[in-house]
């Protein structure tokens, strides 16, 4: 078995110019909704990430047709030749589980393996299968997935006891062909949950927004074919918006709406960032050396906890102690251990820092982490353990004294638009090997 891994070598300010395409999670999500479509639906702006092979593998097994032509993805829906994702799917990515509503409206029984993602806390999908009972669904889970069985899915009340991007998705693909109306309270808002609604209401799905993350679906007895371009990754343009900055240098991502980035473009200039900002490009710099802060994760529209991972890096690099308090994954500072093995002075607590009590106070969960910069980082032989933190581990090599070893690169490569070529654009000096 080879093993491809990423040698680094500091390489000074990166600079230059990045592009940002759609979402990993996104275009996945678009393709499942374009299963419920009458005729072929159109994805733009599709990152060329290994996420979409993934979906995209787990669609065509369920009998749709997809194509791939440059940037744009079409899912031409077919019948339903197998009303399940197969087990070798199993623990991929998290998609599976939001193929259950689509499958009941199609062929009235599903099947999806245990769904995967990244190891960032236990992750569970209780809300999904309490929403879909609500629905009428039978389901029952087996050792190795979900069974899930409707003649046809009725409109309902759902409140989620916690915002959820993928449940309130869940929810979303199984109202919006329901007989009659749901309603779901305590919805997720972020910005890729509003992007798929507007995907479903293309499609002819009767959607409403509401006050108090309210949403309101009119179930309809069919939707067409639609048509979108993806807005551009803003855990990426943020991610990459930090390396310019951790490294002393100027980083101009284009692609991405300012509206996607208004929380951690003000948290980044509280810590001193200046930014230039225009309807195409936002770029990041830091003249003098960057103040520490004391940053809490959270639904949308706080700080998304995918964009703590560069954060952290950048917290290293700042003059004094910064806190970090993660609210949403009670495992996601898994990784701080190998940044810790490259130099960073980093101690993480079950206490919840910096914010008022989280859902893991009394948890033992260490999820609060103080940050002592200006560490000063050395090259490591760093296993990347998740798609974020991996991007992470290359911030740290990038500003790190002496060469570094990164393995895991498939993580990163499931959801960042061909890392390798944009980071050696940024001036950064990455030979990619298989060993
Ligand atoms: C594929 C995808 O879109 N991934 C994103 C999605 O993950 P994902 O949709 O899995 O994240 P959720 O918003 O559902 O999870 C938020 C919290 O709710 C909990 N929960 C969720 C569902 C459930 O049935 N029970 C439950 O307890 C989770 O354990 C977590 O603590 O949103 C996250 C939060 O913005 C992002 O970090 C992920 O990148
Ligand atoms: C956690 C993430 O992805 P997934 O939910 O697919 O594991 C992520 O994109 O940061």
């Amino acid at each position: 078995m080879t093993e491809k891994l990423w040698q680094i070598e500091p390489s000074g300010p990166l600079r230059g110019d990045v592009t940002v395409r759609g979402a990993k999670n996104a275009v996945s999500k678009h393709m499942v909704a374009a299963m419920l479509g009458q005729g072929p639906s159109t994805i733009r702006n599709a990152p060329d990430v290994g996420e979409v092979g993934i979906t995209t593998a787990m669609l065509e097994h369920v009998g749709m047709k997809v194509e791939r032509a440059g940037d744009e993805v079409t899912v031409v829906p077919g019948p339903v030749t197998e009303a399940g994702v197969d087990r070798t799917f199993t623990g991929l990515n998290r998609i599976p589980i939001l193929m259950l509503g689509p499958l009941l409206h199609l062929a009235g029984e599903a099947f999806v393996p245990l769904v995967g993602g990244d190891p960032i806390g236990r992750r569970p999908v209780d809300f999904h299968v309490d929403a879909l009972r609500a629905f009428g669904a039978e389901v029952e889970i087996a050792h190795d997935g979900i069974h899930a069985r409707a003649k046809r899915l009725r409109g309902t009340r759902i409140n989620l006891p916690y915002p959820s991007v993928g449940a309130t998705e869940t929810v979303l693909l199984a109202a919006v062909l329901a007989e009659g109306k749901t309603v779901i309270r305590n919805a997720a808002t972020e910005p890729e949950i509003i992007e798929l609604a507007l995907f479903l209401q293309r499609m002819g799905a009767g959607i409403s927004f509401s006050p108090d993350r309210r949403i309101v679906v009119e179930g309809v007895d069919g939707l067409a074919g639609a048509q979108t371009r993806l807005a551009g990754d803003r855990i990426e343009a943020f991610s990459y918006l930090v390396a310019g900055l951790v490294t002393g240098g100027e980083v101009r991502v284009h692609g991405c709406p300012q509206d996607r980035l208004v929380t951690p473009i003000t948290t980044l200039a509280r810590m001193g960032a200046k930014f230039e900002i225009t309807d195409d490009w936002i770029m990041a710099s830091a003249p003098n050396l960057l103040s520490p802060a004391a940053v809490q994760t959270d639904t949308h529209p706080g700080f998304a906890t995918d964009w703590q991972t560069p954060l952290m890096v950048l917290f290293t690099q700042a003059d004094g102690m910064s806190v970090l308090h993660e609210t949403v994954y009670e495992n996601r500072l898994a990784y701080v251990p190998a940044l810790q093995s490259m130099g960073a002075e980093i101690e993480v607590y079950d206490t919840c820092l910096g914010g008022p009590a989280c859902r893991y106070h009394d948890t033992g969960a260490k999820h609060s982490a103080v940050v002592r910069g200006i560490s000063k980082l050395r090259g490591g032989d760093v296993t990347m353990p998740d798609i974020r933190a991996g991007f992470s581990a290359v911030l740290a090599a990038a500003v790190a004294n002496g060469p570094s070893t990164l393995r895991g690169v498939h993580h990163i490569e499931r959801g960042y638009h061909h890392p390798v070529e944009q980071f050696r654009a940024l001036g950064l000096s990455l030979r990619s090997q298989e060993v």
